[in-house]
């Protein structure tokens, strides 16, 4: 069993869009795969409990008919951080939480588990110091960075980089996400982080005006193969 963890430059870059193209390509290659976003802030109340969007795109996209309550076992239902929205109903969250409901979806033994992070790299999840990023150094998952493509995600992206390393972690590759059709200078953007990032770009995700419709959105590259073969086979 192997995972993955997506994490992204920033809130909103585009982790859940990227995933849900990951998780679709990887699932005509006969993967059995599972989605996992331990942490969602931004939920509507339904009569079965909380609901994310995220996780609800990411349950549906996975070849693993899965709970939701495995998929997503932490939610909350502020669009806030979410170390700030569990201290607000007296529920702080521990790296031991994380731990046993990562336990858990491992229990269903797909060949990947995507996991979705919330927010950027460094997410506090408590006030004690602890970070989302202490649980994928744990448990030792190697990583890609979507970057949203739009103006700062240069220096974005070379941090959020640079801290992945500085946490031994191996960065596998990072995937250029379009979040608008008119970005000044999209493609001299595109060059920097191939030039200055020091990993591989698995793939371009053009901006894709009907989301809904995800089939042609990205366009992989060699290293993609390599990586989701090699690393995730
Ligand atoms: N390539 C794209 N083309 C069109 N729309 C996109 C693209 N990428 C992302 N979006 C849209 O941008 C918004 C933010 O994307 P998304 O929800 O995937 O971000 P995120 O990084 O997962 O955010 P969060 O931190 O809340 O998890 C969504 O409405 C999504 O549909
Ligand atoms: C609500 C939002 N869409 C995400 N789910 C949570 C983003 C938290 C960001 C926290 C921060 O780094 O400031
Ligand atoms: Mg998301």
């Amino acid at each position: 069993m192997k995972s993955v963890f997506i994490s992204g430059t920033d809130t909103d870059v585009g982790k859940t869009f990227v995933s849900r193209l990951l998780l679709q390509k990887l699932n005509k290659r006969g993967k059995r795969t599972i989605g996992f976003k331990p942490i969602s802030a931004g939920c509507i109340e339904t009569a079965d409990g909380l609901r994310n969007d995220d996780a609800l795109i990411l349950q549906s996209a996975s070849l693993i008919d899965a709970e939701y309550q495995h998929v997503n076992p932490i939610a909350f239902k502020p669009a806030i951080a979410p170390h700030i929205a569990a201290e607000e109903i007296n529920q702080p969250l521990s790296l031991g939480d994380l731990q046993s409901h990562y336990e858990q979806i491992k229990q269903y033994n797909a060949d990947l588990t995507l996991i979705e992070g919330a927010g950027g790299w460094r997410l506090p999840i408590n006030n004690r110091g602890q970070f989302l990023s202490d649980f994928v150094i744990q448990n030792q998952i190697p990583v890609i960075l979507v970057v949203g493509m739009r103006l700062g995600c240069l220096n974005h992206a070379l941090l959020t980089h640079q801290a992945i390393e500085n946490d031994q972690l191996d960065c596998v590759g990072w995937i250029a996400n379009q979040l608008s059709c008119d970005m000044p200078y999209y493609e001299e953007n595109l060059a920097a982080l191939n030039k200055l990032l020091p990993a591989p770009m698995l793939a371009e995700v053009k901006f894709n005006s009907k989301p809904e419709n995800t089939e042609s959105s990205m366009l992989s590259t060699d290293a993609f193969d390599i990586a989701f073969d090699g690393s995730f086979s």
